[in-house]
């Protein structure tokens, strides 16, 4: 440009228009919390580094943008580029709890009753988080209906075990759509019934979660049995959990069920992420932009209105997730477009905004 003379944009003016932008769910400062990071400047040309707390997070474009905004307004500043990468935070520790070492945020899926879906929720969870880019791992610890392996096609596998320096057995998970897979159904055998009492369930249940080379997880999530019996209560005492999610269906003895499953995690002093309502609306196949509300509308609202609790999401009743449940394809991997794959992916992001600003403040 002929006889103007190009002003130099210094470091110190983007990051002083970039601290009053905040994470919309930490209300803090992103560059006081250092999310903001190598800030590179060619001429007018800016980029940088957000470093967000989940790659699940639920406000990732709204962050950039408001990031771009700041930065456009600074005299002589003619693009902005911003790579997007996460760093998860680590839950925080409880006293009395073991952490397994390199898993960071471990969150369990109960359900007051069976069949409502939990199986469905953690699964599509697990691989809507690891689709995202985290590290996910999933433990079934549904002792009575190990259902994980049929979901995620790994029926019938049997885990690998070695043995450490101490003659100690180490297992490792299997894995199958980004996800780190451990279960009681891998172990005993699926159809298999056994009873589980007292010490050998606590047993069990500890060599799930202590003697597997889990590697590094940024969430781990735990399908509970349904109910709050012994191995409910074992896993809720041995590991700090970053929270609990309750899935119930919008029919009243269901909710009713929540409230006992509630009043267990608060005795145990786990925090309660919310509440997840399932198949709160009928989408049929060959019309799906209609919708029904079968077992009635609002149930999940008026429950965690109720009990004091978010409402983290409400998920469609679709023949396609339970087909992707029997052929071991979560409807998250099939069929990523359709309305319930979509609404798992809101709802994991929802939960893993909540852990991480858990985890920060
Ligand atoms: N939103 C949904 N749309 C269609 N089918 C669903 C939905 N959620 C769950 N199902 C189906 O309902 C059945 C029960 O679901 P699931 O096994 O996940 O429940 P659960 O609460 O884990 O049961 P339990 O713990 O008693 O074994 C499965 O066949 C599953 O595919």
């Amino acid at each position: 440009m002929m006889g103007t003379m190009q002003r130099i944009i210094q470091q110190e003016e983007i990051l002083n228009v970039l601290k009053p932008v905040q994470d919309p769910e930490l209300r803090r400062s992103l560059v006081e919390l250092g999310m903001i990071r190598n800030v590179d400047i060619q001429g007018g040309n800016v980029s940088f580094t957000l470093v967000l707390t989940t790659p699940a997070c639920p406000l990732r474009e709204m962050i950039v943008g408001d990031c771009k905004k700041a930065v456009f307004a600074i005299d002589g500043v003619q693009s902005v580029e911003v790579e997007v990468t996460a760093e998860t935070p680590k839950a925080k520790a409880l006293p009395d709890r073991q952490g397994i070492p390199g898993v960071k945020n471990i969150i369990a899926v109960s359900s007051g009753k069976g069949g409502v879906g939990k199986t469905t929720v953690s699964v599509n969870v697990a691989v809507s988080l690891a689709q995202s880019g985290a590290q996910v791992g999933i433990l079934d610890a549904d002792i009575y209906g190990p259902n994980v392996p049929l979901m995620l096609g790994l029926q019938g596998q049997k885990m690998p075990v070695r043995h450490n320096e101490n003659g100690g057995e180490i297992f490792e998970p299997l894995f199958n759509y980004g996800v780190k897979v451990v279960s009681m159904g891998f172990w005993v055998g699926e159809d298999q019934p056994l009873i589980w009492r007292g010490p050998m369930l606590n047993s069990a249940i500890r060599q799930f979660l202590y003697q597997v080379d889990w590697g590094e997880l940024d969430y781990l999530i735990i399908d509970l049995p349904p109910g709050t019996g012994d191995a409910q209560l074992t896993l809720c005492q041995s590991v700090p959990l970053a929270g609990a999610v309750i899935v119930t269906t919008p029919q009243t003895v269901a909710l009713l069920d929540s409230r006992k499953g509630l009043r267990m995690f608060q005795q145990l002093g786990v925090p309660v992420l919310g509440i997840v309502e399932n198949m709160s609306y009928f989408i049929p196949p060959d019309a799906p932009e209609k919708k029904y509300d079968i077992f009635s509308s609002g149930g999940g609202e008026r429950t965690a209105r109720e009990l004091g609790l978010p409402l983290l999401g409400m998920l469609p009743l679709e023949m396609p997730v339970r087909e992707g449940g029997d052929r071991g394809v979560p409807i998250a991997m099939a069929r990523p477009d359709s309305a319930s794959a979509q609404a798992f992916r809101k709802l994991a992001q929802v939960i893993a905004g909540k852990v991480s600003v858990a985890a920060l403040t």
